[in-house]
């Protein structure tokens, strides 16, 4: 006996779904009320943006920047990692934000693979006491660290690489110096990426992370708990083994390296260790390995400000190996360099915070349990704050005008008591290559380089800005020219 008083058809069965799927998306999508006063991006270009890969960097540049502009705000509401969040697009209002001693690091859901991998046990998710253990743990073992000789030693096998010159697919070796860096640097591992490029973690490594990188899982992070997707998971499994194993090694023959000063503390367990060199792999390998694809792009894109950062080069190393005060003396390849990650910031946006009770920032009243960002992308191009900000100007960093401005306002590496700790250690991995591969060569990009007109990023899985398909012609630099010629007349 049928218990309805009618008999549905497939169409009424089909048509009930629909509206349910189109109320829970709806539901899901949009703004709750206690959001409503905070300018929202329009939602619709957003979700094209998001499916169709654009990366972060762009979506910035093309919606949210020119939204803020016509609203004449610096703080808007974006849909962004499956949730509406407060994006702080202007250094000040950032410092508010990320100085605010009530405001901490959200937990992140395990769903999304990136969390996954990463772990919680770490200084980068963690908050309170535990964070303060990790950061003093952390932060002392990165400061006993300053490798630049190994940096150098680096630097030396990607100047044998390139050779006497010739077209060289740059990203892929910034990624394979920077790995190296880290893997002697931190762990003291050799991964030999650089030598041997199909070396299997480095691969791994790579696997990984292109797998997690999925336009729709980043948007939707909600998926992998509908649609699961167990060969990633399995690979990042395998991946934190290798880690696991490279930890055990690093017990047995202690170095010098970040996890041997990390093992002086007794203050921690497996898991914290395992997950902070994980965190510090993720956090720093990326990252600078998308500077120096950049500042090397930008050097190749304007000839007159290569020639001009390896006149001060040259006067102040010489042909001495590279050391660290030697830095404190050229004042012009820091500003190229700050400029460089100005422009193509590595990192668009910091970890979302969270506050459990109202939070100022500018004129707006954020509510309790809101996430909030500071977009270092969108602030490192915001018309209020730069003079023609899509210009690459380095002397920006230099003239007494602008120069008033730049140091708060350049917030690359972050703002507050959870800013970047192993700032410079990165700042010397990019000082100790440029300024090396700049005594060899000169470098210019092919005439038919798809990154011509602008610097084009590929897509990630977390707001990175890393240069894709980036060849650079170099050509070694005669006797002549290193004597003080002026190569870029030639
Ligand atoms: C150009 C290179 C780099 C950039 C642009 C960068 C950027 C950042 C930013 C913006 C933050 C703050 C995130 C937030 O507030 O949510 C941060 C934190 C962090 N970075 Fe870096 N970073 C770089 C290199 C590195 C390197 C080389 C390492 C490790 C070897 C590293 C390890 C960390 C760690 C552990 C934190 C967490 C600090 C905390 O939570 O207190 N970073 N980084």
């Amino acid at each position: 006996m049928n218990p309805l008083p009618f008999s549905p058809s497939v169409l009424d069965v089909f048509l009930l779904a629909s509206c349910l799927l189109c109320f829970g998306v709806y539901r899901h999508l949009r703004v709750p009320p206690h959001l409503q006063h905070i300018p929202k991006v329009p939602l619709l270009p957003l979700l094209f943006s998001y499916f169709s890969g654009e990366v972060e960097e762009q979506r910035v540049k093309r919606l949210v920047l020119p939204f803020a502009r016509r609203m004449q705000t610096d703080v808007v509401l974006v849909y962004c990692l499956g949730d509406w969040m407060v994006q702080v697009l202007e250094a000040k209002l950032g410092k508010q934000l990320l100085e605010n001693p009530n405001v901490w690091k959200q937990r992140q859901s395990q769903d999304m693979l990136l969390w996954r991998l990463i772990g919680n046990d770490n200084v980068f998710m963690s908050n309170g006491e535990m964070a303060k253990r990790h950061l003093r743990v952390v932060r002392t073992a990165i400061q006993q660290t300053m490798p630049v000789g190994m940096f150098a030693d680096l630097a030396r096998t990607v100047i044998s690489l390139v050779g006497d010159g010739g077209r060289v697919r740059w990203d892929d070796y910034a990624n394979r110096y920077t790995l190296d860096a880290f893997g002697r640097g931190v762990v003291g591992y050799d991964f030999e990426a650089l030598t041997k490029p199909l070396g299997s973690f480095v691969q791994r490594y790579q696997e990984v992370m292109a797998a997690i990188a999925s336009p729709a899982y980043v948007v939707l992070p909600v998926l992998e708990r509908w649609l699961p997707r167990w060969r990633v998971q399995r690979m990042i499994d395998s991946f934190v083994d290798d880690m696991c194993k490279i930890m055990v090694e690093k017990r047995q023959n202690p170095g010098n390296d970040v996890l041997t000063n990390m093992f002086k503390e007794p203050d921690m367990t497996e898991v914290e260790y395992r997950d902070n060199c994980i965190v510090m792999f993720v956090a720093g390998h990326d990252t600078t390995a998308g500077a120096i694809s950049s500042v090397v792009y930008f050097l190749a894109r304007y000839p007159q400000i290569q020639a001009k950062v390896r006149e001060e080069v040259l006067a102040v190393l010489g042909d001495e190996d590279p050391r660290v005060d030697h830095f404190l003396r050229t004042p012009y390849l820091n500003a190229v360099l700050r400029e460089s990650m100005r422009h193509n910031t590595p990192s668009n946006a910091t970890l979302p915070r969270i506050c459990d009770t109202p939070v100022q920032i500018g004129p707006y009243t954020i509510p309790p349990n809101t996430p909030m960002v500071l977009n270092m992308c969108a602030a490192h191009h915001n018309q209020t704050v730069w003079s023609s900000p899509d210009v690459f100007d380095p002397q920006r960093f230099l003239d007494d005008a602008e120069k008033e401005s730049t140091p708060s306002s350049w917030v690359t590496f972050g703002i507050g008591p959870r800013k970047c700790l192993a700032r410079n250690f990165s700042m010397y991995e990019q000082r100790v290559l440029v300024s090396m591969l700049l005594r060899e060569y000169r470098w210019t990009l092919p005439d038919d380089s798809v990154h011509r007109d602008y610097l084009k990023n590929g897509f990630q899985a977390f707001a990175l800005s890393l240069p894709e398909d980036l060849y650079i012609d170099f050509t070694r630099l005669t006797t002549g020219e290193l004597k003080g010629g002026s190569p870029d007349a030639l």
